[in-house]
């Protein structure tokens, strides 16, 4: 083992969603500094570890013994809400023994969370209603995509389009400030059949990502809202996966996969040189 020169090492776990890929930092006694810089440092897929964004199991103040999630973007941003990384801390929260039974509230920026993670690791989250604020269009160099805005705790913009292959994503959407002043995740969608839709996301944040799971949500939400319809089910097939949401009257279901790729300690030394 390398000498361990008085320095106390931070434990993390990498994990995904649909290939959503988060560093959760489990000890919420840590007292760490997450500064944006740190979070841009841990996301780096090269002086990092890598990821789209960072989870951080905080105690949840407003309901003692409760956990919250503190979701960051790769960017060092902060947002409302990540569907896909509430499942990953959900997984970790019952594999680690912090909560009793498979079913228990999670609070995150958008308000508590309802999981449950089933016998054979699929999590189903509440997600809250999802809704439908406006029309609004994407442009990528000189193409426009007419969309619909939909609010899933954090914004998004749905267009729905023929093929997905033909899409530059490496470059962020242009949107309209006006109507998400604080960003805009944005989602591409082709419908195969009225239970099943394709999609590709650039997220606010962090870029084009292989899932998204506030997206999938919105994207059905959307997709719904076109047709005129308030309610419905669909898989949705994303470029790390599949995953099934629930659109009901009042609220909708998200369920997939967590997955667990490692666990390890990141290097107090590196931790600090990292603050910026
Ligand atoms: N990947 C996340 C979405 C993060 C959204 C974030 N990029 C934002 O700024 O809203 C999810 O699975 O829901």
């Amino acid at each position: 083992m390398w000498p361990r020169v008085g320095t106390v090492h931070i434990p993390f776990v990498k994990g995904h969603g649909t290939e959503n890929d988060f560093v959760l930092l489990p000890d919420p006694d840590a007292a760490l500094d997450l500064t944006p810089a740190r979070v841009r440092a841990l996301c780096d897929r090269r002086g990092g570890l890598g990821a789209d964004g960072v989870l951080r199991v905080v105690r949840d103040r407003e309901h003692p013994g409760a956990w919250f999630m503190d979701y960051r973007n790769a960017d060092g941003s902060v947002a409302e809400m990540c569907g896909n990384g509430v499942r990953v801390f959900a997984r970790y929260l019952l594999d680690d023994g912090l909560v009793e039974g498979r079913e228990f509230p999670v609070g995150t920026r958008a308000g508590v969370r309802d999981v449950r993670i089933d016998e054979h690791g699929e999590v189903t989250v509440d997600m809250g209603k999802a809704a439908v604020f406006g029309e609004s269009e994407a442009v990528l160099g000189d193409r426009r995509f007419p969309g619909v805005a939909v609010d899933v705790g954090n914004p998004h913009l749905v267009c729905r389009v023929e093929r997905l292959d033909d899409l530059d994503l490496t470059v962020a959407p242009e949107f309209d400030r006006a109507v998400f002043p604080d960003g805009v995740n944005v989602e591409f969608v082709v419908v195969e059949a009225p239970d099943r839709i394709r999609m590709r996301v650039h997220e606010r944040g962090v870029g084009e990502t292989r899932s998204c799971g506030t997206g999938t949500v919105a994207a059905v939400t959307g997709v719904l809202h076109a047709s005129g319809h308030q309610t419905g089910a669909a898989d949705v097939d994303i470029p790390g996966g599949r995953v099934r949401v629930v659109i009901g009257d009042d609220t909708c279901t998200l369920t997939g996969p967590a997955v667990f790729v490692a666990r390890g300690e990141i290097e107090r030394s590196w931790w600090e040189s990292a603050a910026e």
